[in-house]
């Protein structure tokens, strides 16, 4: 019997629909195809319709005609406005404990490589990392996805890089499987063995280079673990010249390069993402104008994280001047323990507004389909098209706007997973 979900008299549906087959650039970021008193319909994993209320009645009555015994569940969305689900491109969802001590010894001045290069930081979390079980790490990180879904996230991407020995990594990766195949929120999973040089070669970081590309990379390979690789590319972590060789021998094993870029300091980390051709450069806070340059005419996509700008009490990356020079530019959490701890990407939009003035139709492309891009998912998801996977989100709202108008709240109201009600009324069903 078929079963379709139809989601009637939104007031906005707001499709993001029309980048072709490439994230949207500069004034494409706001087109995001809204549909007033609009309708989306369902059928089992799929989205079959979309459209005005008149024409998405006609549908469905089409349908009930043709389809005798099917089911139709109607939603009645008055008042709320429909999007694709929210897509983030950038977290380091699997990681054991916490590092609130570091809060205060930033705001003594402490800088954030400094603690790193302390051994703590990074290398604080791996310690924990390393201490937990497989088992552990699920438990701790599906309370994280929880949160996720309540935010209308229904894809992250999720890296490695806790571990710093092939066994370790290998447990987050395989955490980060597990947690895919029993977790509403999709997760797209990224090797980054080069997160951090650990404390045990801190003498010969070559070493640890060799060790990732010969030892690392071809496990991970093997099990088909990930899809991307990714690198902390900046002074005092890994040089250009060391992130160039892992990304390519990664490349080599078929996994495709993301690069943590220009975050602390100016280091021609979004140049090489250019060079590279990764599929996203992220962070970019310090990117030059060049780089600017190179990962436009390159296709890299930015992936810019305001949330952790302002963790860092640092200032935020170029937005606009990225949008103005043709770089695609998507948003994300960077959920990590230690400089940015949240998994509320609708508050990294209000920050994208007030922090990077990005407008409110530009923040939608970059926490959808743009992020969607970033990590290869585009053709699936992120925006509201027939034939793309049934994730939604219903937000309490009476327009797209009002989202970033309204400030740290959370206006999900309803959350779609593969064609699935997962959240309702804000609570989570599953
Ligand atoms: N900058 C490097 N890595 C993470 C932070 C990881 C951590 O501090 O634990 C990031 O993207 O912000
Ligand atoms: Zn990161």
């Amino acid at each position: 019997m078929k079963r379709l979900l139809y989601i009637r008299r939104a007031s906005q549906v707001v499709t993001v629909a029309g980048s072709g087959n490439k994230p949207k650039t500069g004034s494409e970021m706001s087109d995001i195809r809204v549909i007033e008193h609009g309708g989306v319909v369902l059928e089992n994993d799929r989205i079959v319709f979309v459209g005005a209320h008149g024409d998405a009645e006609a549908w469905v009555r089409s349908f009930e005609d043709r389809e005798t015994d099917a089911q139709v569940q109607r939603i009645e969305a008055e008042g709320k406005i429909v999007l694709p689900g929210l897509v983030d491109p950038h977290t380091h969802l699997v990681f054991a404990g916490s590092r609130e001590h570091e809060l205060e010894m930033r705001l003594n001045g402490a800088t954030y490589i400094e603690i790193l290069q302390q051994g703590g930081g990074i290398l604080y979390s791996t310690t924990q990392t390393r201490a937990a079980s497989e088992q552990q790490l699920i438990e701790q990180s599906r309370r994280r996805l929880d949160r996720f879904i309540q935010y209308g996230v229904t894809t992250i991407e999720a890296k490695s890089g806790y571990g710093l020995t092939v066994e370790d990594e290998l447990k987050q990766l395989r955490a980060a499987r597990k947690l895919n195949d029993s977790h509403p929120v999709d997760i797209v999973s990224t090797f980054m063995g080069a997160h951090a040089v650990p404390s045990e070669y801190k003498a010969n970081p070559d070493d640890y280079v060799r060790y990732v590309i010969e030892d690392m990379l071809p496990k991970v390979a093997d099990e088909q673990l990930a899809e991307f690789c990714d690198v902390f590319c900046e002074q005092g972590v890994f040089t250009v010249e060391q992130s160039e060789r892992i990304l390519e021998a990664g490349k080599r094993w078929g996994l495709i390069p993301k690069i943590h870029a220009d975050e602390i300091v100016s280091f021609g980390g979004a140049e090489l993402a250019a060079k590279l051709g990764a599929i996203s450069a992220d962070h970019l806070l310090k990117a030059s104008d060049e780089g600017i340059r190179m990962m436009a005419q390159a296709g890299v996509v930015a992936v810019l994280l305001p949330g952790t700008a302002l963790y860092l009490m640092e200032s935020p990356a170029r937005a606009r001047e990225m949008i103005e020079n043709g770089v695609a530019v998507a948003l994300s959490t960077d959920r990590n323990p230690g400089s940015s701890p949240t998994e509320s990407l609708p508050l990294i939009m209000n920050l994208a507004c007030f922090t990077m003035k990005m407008t409110p139709a530009e923040v939608i492309t970059a926490s959808t389909i743009n992020a969607a891009y970033a990590i290869g998912r585009a053709e699936e998801i992120g925006s509201i098209e027939t034939g793309k996977k049934a994730d939604l989100v219903l937000f309490d709202a009476p327009n797209y706007q009002f989202l970033q108008y309204n400030f740290g709240v959370n206006l999900v109201d309803m959350v779609i997973k593969n064609g699935d009600i997962v959240v309702q009324g804000g609570t989570l069903l599953v």
